[in-house]
């Protein structure tokens, strides 16, 4: 059975961050460790086993686990995240309609427009602090594609509301207070758009991100709750405007390692999504995912009582050196097969590499948004690469301590020259 420690450690979790659970490991010699988080029991589990064993809904649900605090910022009540079973099967098919078919070149057009259009801008001005820009510009491919009404006035405050979300959901700072009330006004602006489309008072592309939302039946048959379906219009566009995370490390990559800029400027597909893929894999983000076993489990020997908390540590498995040999070598080309420009993509398992959860989104909760993410970022990387900058005296330091990580500056560019 499962012995507590009788410490809960949702503060050192929070004072620890990323480096929390793999501590744990390191201190308990073994994948498997027991903990307490939010007052429960808890298993921090990894590798491809452990992500099978928390995928499988038998093992660990989703319902009522996730904590408060981050359904209150960075999810929203009833999002598709806090769904198990049929009712869960049923919303995911629709992200998975929206995010995961051919509309992913039209996001991606329609975000490097705008990037193209803001680099002139950037030109013009004295500094960039790339994060904030980056989310402004992935805020307007986003919105328009998904046909979520914003003037080029308003997108500012968006794009620093959906980041907000973000940045404030693993914390006790005045920044989680702020998600929160981000969140309750942009939920009811989103919910009032979302009754003029069924009213007919707005009128909205057919097959659009809000016309699909606005229209789509749950498992009961019923349409959203507006507030619900305005959460999941959030679903699409905040974690879009997230990406900025990525673009920041990226722009860290690059200043790192610059012999990466050559390669990427060349525009060389297999090498950009390479990219992509060791910047989510290398860079810390989503620390590590949850839920709640229904009843009493095994795992290593491990028995987990009825309503711990089972987690799987994203952040840990990124970097284990059976999955990805040198772990803390930032390596594009291990994710190519052959090299030079005759490379190729090499095929990544679905439990291996999971910065964004694993197995198959189709399925279970990993995000349908990865395949957006790896397009949006491996086009914005090539652009980034051609960009002219500099980079005055800042603190690009990425503390782990801090969830989300981020580049403490955002990433300040001084005389911008478009590519
Ligand atoms: C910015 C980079 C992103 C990161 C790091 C990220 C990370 C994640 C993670 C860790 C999960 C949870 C997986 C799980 O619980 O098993 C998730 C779920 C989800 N993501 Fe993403 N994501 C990103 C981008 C996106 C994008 C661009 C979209 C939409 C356009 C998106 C939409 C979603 C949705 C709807 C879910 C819920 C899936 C479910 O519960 O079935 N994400 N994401």
């Amino acid at each position: 059975m499962i012995r507590m420690p009788r410490l809960d450690q949702s503060i050192p979790m929070l004072a620890r961050g990323y480096a929390w659970l793999p501590d744990l490991r390191r201190a308990a010699g073994r994948d498997a460790v027991r903990t307490r988080l939010m007052v429960r029991p808890a298993l921090g589990v990894m590798g491809t086993g452990g992500a099978r064993f928390l995928y499988d809904e038998r093992n660990v649900r989703r319902s009522g686990a996730l904590p408060e605090p981050v359904v209150s910022t960075l999810f929203g009540h009833g999002a598709v995240h806090t769904l198990d079973g049929e009712a869960h099967r049923v919303r995911k098919a629709m992200f998975v309609h929206l995010l995961m078919g051919e509309g992913i070149g039209d996001l991606v057009d329609r975000v490097t427009t705008a990037w193209d259009e803001a680099a002139q801008r950037w030109a013009q001005q004295p500094q960039v602090v790339l994060m904030d820009a980056a989310a402004e510009v992935l805020t307007r491919g986003v919105c328009d594609w998904a046909a979520v009404p914003v003037g080029d006035e308003e997108l500012p405050a968006l794009a620093r509301d959906l980041t907000t979300m973000v940045d404030g959901f693993a914390t006790g700072a005045p920044r989680h207070w702020r998600a929160r009330r981000v969140r309750q006004r942009r939920e009811a602006w989103l919910a009032g758009i979302v009754e003029g489309v069924r009213s007919g008072r707005r009128e909205v592309p057919t097959g659009s991100v809000l016309d699909v939302v606005a229209g789509h039946r749950d498992s009961d048959g019923e349409l959203l709750e507006p507030r619900v379906a305005a959460v999941e219009v959030l679903n699409v566009i905040r974690p879009t405007a997230a990406v900025s995370w990525f673009v920041g490390f990226t722009a860290h990559a690059l200043h790192h390692w610059p012999g990466m800029r050559e390669r990427l400027r060349t525009g060389e597909p297999a090498f950009a999504t390479a990219m992509a893929h060791e910047v989510r894999r290398y860079y810390p983000f989503a620390p590590f995912i949850g839920g709640r076993s229904p009843r009493e489990v095994e795992w290593e020997g491990e028995r987990v009582p009825a309503g711990a908390m089972v987690l799987l540590d994203l952040f840990g498995q990124n970097h284990d050196p059976e999955l990805f040999p040198e772990p803390y070598a930032f390596r594009p080309e291990r994710f190519l097969d052959g090299e030079g420009a005759g490379a190729a993509v090499r095929r990544i398992g679905p439990w291996e590499l999971v910065p964004q959860g694993a197995g198959d989104p189709r399925t279970g909760h990993r995000c349908p948004g990865e395949d957006i993410t790896v397009a949006l970022l491996s086009a914005l990387a090539v652009r980034l690469a051609r960009l002219g900058y500099t980079l005055p005296p800042q603190d690009l330091e990425i503390s782990l301590r801090r969830i989300p990580a981020r580049p403490a500056s955002g990433v300040v560019l001084t005389a911008v020259r478009p590519g």
